[in-house]
Formats: C-alpha cells, structure tokens, sequence
C-alpha cells in the first residue's frame, strides 16, 4: 500500500497509509491534521485515480511539491511535499511499483517486511493517570476505548467507547482511529490511519499508548511446557535433550517447585518410550508401609486387605519410564529392591515368590542434598550411584530472575477466565520480580492466581492484588490471621483444606505428626496431602531441608 512518511526537523514522526483518499490540513476533520498556522484548514487532497495517485491542492494558493507550487499533480514515487513546518514522503507500496515498470528501477525499496510478513512482536504500553501498564498484543491486534469489551480498556473521560485499533499489515504495525471523539494523535498530529513506529505515542483522550518490541528470547518456544529464557534453564534443556533417548538413569535435583517433574517428562517424552506410559510415584506422599506395594505391586492375599492382585508402578511403566519424585524419602529397607531392579530389570510383587522382568527407565528426583543423606547413613551409596549417572541440577527461580515477568504473563494468560484478556500493572510486575520466590515456580503460578481472586473488577491487575503466600520473619499473629481470613474468602474446599495444612505445617515448623495431631486427621492424609500440593518445605524455611530436621 502506498504511503506518506511525515518528517519535521529531519526526524519522521508517522507513516500513514494511502486508500482511496486523504484530506491533510489543519482542521480536526482532515484526516491528517497538522497544526500549521501556514496551512489551510483543508490543505490538499491525495487520491487514488485509475492511473495512480494524485495530489490536488485545495487551499487555492497550490501546495508544494518538490520545488514549486502546484493546483494538482500526479504522485511519483519518492515525491516530497512541503506543508508549512512539514515534510511528506510519498512511497509506493510494493504491488503498485510492481504495477509500474516505468518506476522500477528509480524505486528506493522499502525495507522488506520481517519475518515473512509477521508484524513483529510487540507489547502494548499504556499510560493512564499516572500508571502504566502493559498488555500483550495478540497476533491479530486489540480494540481500544472506554466500553468493556474493548481489549484495551481505557478509563479517561476524553476517551470514546470505541475509540481506536491497534492492528498488524504488510508485516507492520499500525494505529486507526474509529471515528472517536476526540481523535488519536500520534506525535501531536490528529490521525485516521498511521503506521506506530517503535517509540511513537500515541494519545487517546490523556491516556498515552506506545508499542514495546517484545525481544525474541521472551517468546523462546517452549521446552516441554518449560518456558525459560536463563542461560542455566538452557543448558538444562540441552541435557535433557542430548540424554533423553539414552538409556542412562538421570536424577533431577532442584528446590521444590523449580520443576523437576515437567523435566522428568521431558526425559520421557524425547525418548524413544514416549508411547508407552509415564508413571510418578511420590515416594514422601506414600505410607511406609504402603510403599513397597506401590512401587512392585502385591500378590492376592500378601497382606490384610490385600484382597486382589495388584501391579505396581514398575510393572505399569513397563516399556516407559517410571518417575520416581522425593526418592530421598525412599525408606532404607527398600533400598535394595530398588537398586536390584536397576540391575537386574527384575521387580518381585509382595508375597510372590518369583521376579518378574520390567524394561522401566527411572528418572529420580530430590530436593534434598542426596549425597549428604550417604554420608547420614539414610541412602545407600550403590544406589546412590546407580540412579545419578546423570545429575540434572534445576536453578531455583531467583536465581534466574528473568523468568518470572514472563512466566507470570504466561500463568495470567492460561488462567484467565476465557475470553478476557487481563494485563499486568508494571507495578504489579516489579513486585514479582523483586520478590525472591522460596516455593519456585509453583509459587508464583500459586500467586497469579491469587491475584486473580483479588484483582477487583478491572481488567489491569494491580500491585495490591499481588500477595504472597509467605510468613518469614513475619511472626506476628495479627498478619498470619489475615492472611487466613483473605484466604479462605472464596477458595474451593481444596484450596482450604491445602491453606489449613499450609498454615498448621508453619506453627509446627514442618512436623507432620502435629500436624496429623493438630487437624485430627491420619499422617498418612498429611503425608499425602503435601506430596500433591508440594507443601514440602513449609515450615522448614526456604530451599533445601536440612539433614536431620524429621522428627518422626
Ligand atoms: N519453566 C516452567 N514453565 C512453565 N511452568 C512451569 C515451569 N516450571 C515449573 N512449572 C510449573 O510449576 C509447577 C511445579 O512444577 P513441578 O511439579 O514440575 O516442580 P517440582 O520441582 O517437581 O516440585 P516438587 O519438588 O514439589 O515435586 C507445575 O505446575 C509446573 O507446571
């Protein structure tokens, strides 16, 4: 499409694109309106015509083109015009140079559209009594205006319903006013269709929109459902990657909620198992006594209650890969079981009296410290070495801060109730960033949601409605009742249930049998309970748990 480049003092300040007819002037009504006292309220007129376009002056004294004045010209490519302190450039899109061979070699091309004629990716800022915010632009652009159902909505009173677009052509990006009010400026300049170049703002009523390039790295795809942009999350993934269809047993180290277990089926998924299944077993979430069975599987009769057959674990993940979370949990006594059907690929049901042959791969996983669990005497150290060929270290979050902004994009985004698009307050981001994360990234998808459940009715998610789910050093009773009263204020029962476990694993610094105690229900529940929430460092303060510190 062909366009006219608007400079002043040498720097171009919008792009606006050419239909079938422009007015430019001074008047509001125009549809460039440049506040020229040298210009007429309507200066000149570009149109389209079958041979091409036109310039036509209407201010009755001519209109500059080039070096001298003229009533009506025709365009060419690369014509100047002079409107008073202005400058216009008029180009020729490229279907109209190809239309006109005369043109083509005299053509200065425009920059080739990026990425094939992908408008680049960008995010939306928007300014508004003194906050600024910050949406994502969906591929296909966004409405913007006053009503609710604009995708951007705007709150100043100078502002029309509807009162503007921002939308992609020919691999750009730009801005068009839906006949408002009181106009879109861009640069000072009333506009009905612009090119928003980066930096450009445009103002709607007080309000102030700009485009912010989104660099690449943010948008990196995503590894396995893993989105990261740290160096250390790369080379994790290119571990995975390199090790995955190998056969060597792998163990995953990392804080809880850093996400061990999506690398874990990353693992699965790049191997040659992928089609057969992924087994977890939580090996803390389980009752001792339970454990055996879960992972080999009992005969008919092996124990009271054992009153059918059942397979276990390894003999469900036959063929694929058995994923064994918190494996520092793993009771001694059943150590060598284990460490034999690592050898020997053989696992030997309760009660049976023969093994039976099982082709599992195991990815093991710990937020513990396993060599210092050796040293203790609670892992065995030939297990040890068998399950850790392959050591993946996951970095906790604040040890890569990067990814929380656009992880926390990523979280508003899927959570969000269908059809809304929400936006972070850039407030409310520094608050995520700043914050140092102890439950990792399940925390911070914990936290989005939060801040859903508080975010009021707008549709911009403020600083307040970011709290977080965390009472170190806070120790004052006033605060933690609160925070059990904002809690449970429209939570499901599960979401209850998981907060008064929360909560009880705190007063008794992570002790589950008073927690079990506390709440009345059986530790076995507790154990469970905090294997699916992954509440396990509740209560004993951040990161790793120190060796020693179970009671029972
Ligand atoms: N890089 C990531 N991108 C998107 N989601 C992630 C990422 N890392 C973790 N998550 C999400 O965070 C939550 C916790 O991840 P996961 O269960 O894999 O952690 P974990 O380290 O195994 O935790 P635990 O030690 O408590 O079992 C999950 O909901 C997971 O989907």
């Amino acid at each position: 499409m062909a366009e006219l480049a608007f400079f002043r003092h040498g720097e171009e300040l919008l792009r606006v694109a050419l239909g079938e007819r422009i007015a430019i002037g001074r008047a509001p009504e125009c549809d460039v309106t440049l506040p020229d006292p040298a210009l007429s309220r309507v200066q000149a007129v570009v149109e389209r015509r079958a041979e091409g376009y036109h310039l036509v002056d209407r201010s009755g004294r001519g209109t500059r083109l080039g070096r001298g004045a003229v009533a009506e010209s025709p365009l060419e490519d690369g014509a100047e015009l002079h409107l008073g302190g202005w400058r216009a450039l008029f180009r020729l899109g490229p279907e109209e140079q190809a239309d006109d061979t005369r043109l083509a070699e005299a053509t200065v091309a425009r920059p080739p559209a990026p990425d094939g004629g992908r408008a680049p990716p960008v995010r939306l800022k928007v300014r508004e009594g003194g906050l600024e915010r910050s949406h994502s632009l969906p591929p296909g652009g966004a409405a913007v205006g006053k009503d609710a159902d604009n995708d951007v909505v705007l709150s100043c009173p100078f502002a029309s319903s509807r009162h503007l677009r921002i939308e992609p052509e020919g691999g750009r990006w730009w801005v068009r006013d839906l006949g408002s009010t009181n106009g879109t400026r861009l640069g000072g300049i009333a506009v009905s269709r612009a090119e928003l170049l980066p930096g450009a703002v445009v103002a709607a009523g007080d309000a102030e929109l700009w485009l912010e390039p989104v660099r690449e790295e943010r948008l990196a795809p995503a590894f396995e459902g893993m989105s990261s942009r740290d160096l250390a999350m790369a080379q994790v993934f290119d571990l995975v990657q390199r090790v995955a269809p190998t056969e060597a047993a792998v163990t995953i180290f990392g804080e809880t909620g850093t996400g061990k277990e999506l690398v874990a089926r990353a693992l699965h998924a790049r191997s040659g198992r992928a089609d057969a299944p992924f087994i977890p077993v939580n090996c803390s979430a389980i009752a001792e006594t339970l454990i055996e069975s879960e992972l080999f599987g009992h005969e008919k009769g092996a124990f009271s209650g054992a009153d059918r057959l059942r397979r276990g674990a390894f003999e469900e993940a036959d063929g694929g890969t058995i994923f064994l979370d918190e494996i520092g949990e793993l009771p001694l006594d059943l150590q060598p079981k284990l460490l034999r059907a690592l050898e020997l690929g053989e696992v030997k049901r309760v009660g049976a009296s023969r093994p039976i042959q099982v082709r599992a791969r195991i990815v093991a996983a710990t937020h513990r410290d396993l060599r210092a669990q050796v040293r203790a005497g609670r892992f065995r150290e030939d297990l040890y070495y068998r399950l850790c060929v392959v050591p993946v270290n996951v970095p906790p979050l604040r040890a890569r801060p990067r990814d929380v902004r656009p992880l926390a994009e990523e979280f508003l985004a899927r959570a969000a109730p269908r059809g809304l698009s929400l936006a972070w307050s850039e407030e409310a981001l520094e608050k995520l960033e700043a914050y140092d994360w102890p439950g990792n990234v399940r925390q911070l998808k914990n936290t989005v949601q939060r801040a859903l459940l508080f975010r009021g009715e707008g549709r911009v998610i403020p600083a307040s409605a970011v709290t977080f789910d965390d009472t170190r050093g806070e120790g004052s009773p006033e605060r933690g009742g609160a925070d059990e009263v904002l809690r449970v204020k429209g939570l499901t029962m599960e979401e209850i249930e998981r907060e008064a476990i929360r909560l009880s694993l705190r007063r008794n610094r992570g002790r589950r049998m008073a927690v079990a105690k506390e709440l009345a229900i059986a530790k076995s529940t507790v154990m469970k309970r905090i294997g699916q929430w992954g509440l396990h460092a509740e209560g004993r303060g951040a990161g790793v748990v120190a060796e020693g510190d179970d009671e029972e």
